[in-house]
């Protein structure tokens, strides 16, 4: 094993276990990658996120093929259709962050924009959030909903399920699928409330000073 992979298996489990130590998951929910330069590593199937072993994090080929590891999550096709549709990405990172879930679940969300402009830091770290229909964890279906939006997205919400966000590196996944489970909880607080958006021109802005995602 080259020390690159084996720095990012121990970055996995740190970070996964800050997740898991704070809340964003509980019990087994949720899966993490990482792309390698020949292959993905994976969390297990089955496995929380505070327990990961850093040797055993599933590791799958550029086939698919699984090489190394325990079995991995049962949301692979989810993961892989990310790395396929955003050549940037570095990492996936999915939870069942309340929140997010709840916006997840919630009938009069607008599916093209689930996240709109409330903050800065969303546009900044998150940008737009498309809501994709449910279909059952682990079904192959999710790599096609995914592979639809041709890599326009980093962050998705699948429906009546959770979210979902990818980043050029672990660390501003993680950063980015934080900023949108505290987004999503400040929008149920402000449900019916008259609230004040960023307009498109301070979008616009951010976008131009900062990047896009
Ligand atoms: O919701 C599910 O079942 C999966 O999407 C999930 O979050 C955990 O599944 P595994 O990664 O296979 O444990
Ligand atoms: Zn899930």
């Amino acid at each position: 094993m080259t020390s690159s992979e084996s720095q990012a298996r121990e970055e996995m489990a740190r970070l996964c276990k800050s997740l898991f130590d704070r809340g964003f998951s509980v019990g087994t929910a949720g899966n993490v990658s990482v792309r390698l330069e020949d292959g993905i590593l994976m969390t297990p199937t089955n496995v929380r996120l505070g327990d990961l072993d850093p040797d055993r994090i599933a590791k799958i080929d550029k086939d698919g093929n699984h090489i190394a590891g325990d079995r991995p999550t049962k949301e692979v096709f989810l993961h892989q259709a990310f790395y396929e549709t955003r050549p940037d990405a570095g990492a996936v990172v999915h939870l069942h962050s309340t929140w997010a879930t709840a916006l997840s679940c919630l009938e009069d969300v607008d599916p093209d924009d689930c996240i709109p402009p409330l903050t800065p830091y969303v546009v900044m770290r998150v940008g737009s959030v498309k809501r994709v229909p449910y279909v059952k964890p682990g079904d192959p279906r999710s790599g096609d909903l995914i592979r639809a939006l041709k890599g326009k997205y980093a962050a998705v919400l699948l429906g009546n399920h959770g979210p979902v966000v990818s980043g050029k590196t672990l660390f501003s996944a993680v950063c980015a699928a934080e900023e949108l489970e505290e987004t999503a909880k400040l929008l149920v607080a402000l449900r019916g409330q008259k609230t004040t958006l960023l307009t498109n021109d301070e979008v616009a802005d951010l976008k131009a000073t900062f990047g896009t995602i």
